[in-house]
């Protein structure tokens, strides 16, 4: 079976990952997850909402192979793990639980980064621990929103940035795992920045957000829910930022940003990544800074 079915890949992603080439290795695909193992997904995770110029089934093939790939060239017996979320990562918690099944892998534990990703873990029996009892990790894997060429990183479009920054800053080895039309020139021009903030007078904070110099030009919508605000696992909200021009200073942004009263956290994941896994047409590669 071929790996990725027929795509048309957005030229813009093209272009993107072809300024990572250079620093870039190919890899075999991971091989496809079992019918049963796909009906599980469907059940657990809402359909991931993929670029138009790219069909579904490659899109899943893509995250799947990378999900895969994570596992298998990172996790080892015995290491405490920790667990993304999304549609990408979703894969890695995938293959972790085939391992642990077939006792290729033992004695681990993971500590997920959601809700979501707690209850995936527990349907295939994954032993989980939390920060508390073992606040450093051998490795933690995860999807992105963005990846740039310095490997920095927007997350959270999927809601769960503070509990993944918590897990993935204390993790030894933080592993990326993406499809390539996640590559970027510069962090926050395909779609929102989420930053987690307190419900208390959020147009408060909203406010305060706007005034901040390094992210001066910026809109803010609070992340909408059916009509509600949208409440993360930590019973917060989101605030996405929207820009029109790459943020020029990242770390400026993120520090003003979490220096504002109501803030929790924001989803700039900078200086953390120590590889990127990207699949795709041609293949998988490995990044590393
Ligand atoms: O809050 C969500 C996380 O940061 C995800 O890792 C990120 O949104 C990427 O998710 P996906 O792999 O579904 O695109």
């Amino acid at each position: 079976m071929a790996f990725v079915t027929p795509t048309t890949i957005a030229a813009a992603g093209v272009s993107a990952a072809a300024a990572f080439a250079s620093r870039a290795s190919t890899f075999r695909p991971a091989p496809p997850a079992s019918a049963a193992a796909a009906a599980v997904r469907r059940s657990r995770v809402a359909a991931p909402t993929p670029p138009a110029t790219i069909a579904m089934a490659s899109v899943e093939e893509l995250k799947k192979a990378t999900g895969y790939k994570s596992v298998d060239d990172h996790v080892t017996s015995g290491m405490v793990v920790g667990l993304g979320t999304g549609s990408t990562a979703y894969y890695a918690v995938e293959r972790l639980g085939q391992k642990l099944a077939s006792g290729e892998l033992t004695d681990i534990v993971a500590i997920p980064t959601s809700i979501r990703t707690k209850e995936q873990a527990e349907s295939l029996n994954i032993p989980l621990v939390s920060l508390d009892t073992h606040p450093v990790l051998d490795v933690a894997i995860d999807g992105a929103d963005e990846v740039d060429g310095d490997l920095n990183l927007v997350k959270g479009r999927g809601g769960a940035l503070l509990r993944e920054k918590m897990v993935e800053v204390s993790a030894k080895k933080f592993v990326v795992i993406v499809d390539d039309t996640k590559l970027v020139p510069g962090l926050g021009i395909s779609g929102a920045m989420p930053v987690e903030v307190t419900p208390f007078c959020v147009d408060f904070t909203v406010a305060r957000l706007l005034e901040l110099g390094s992210i001066a030009g910026c809109t803010a919508k609070v992340r909408d829910d059916g009509g509600k605000p949208y409440v993360t696992d930590n019973d917060n909200y989101i605030v996405d930022l929207y820009f029109t021009e790459p943020i020029a200073d990242a770390v400026k942004a993120g520090e003003e940003i979490n220096a504002l009263v109501g803030v929790v956290e924001h989803g700039l994941f900078l200086g953390m990544t120590s590889e990127v896994i990207v699949a795709g047409a041609d293949g998988v590669k490995v990044i590393k800074p």
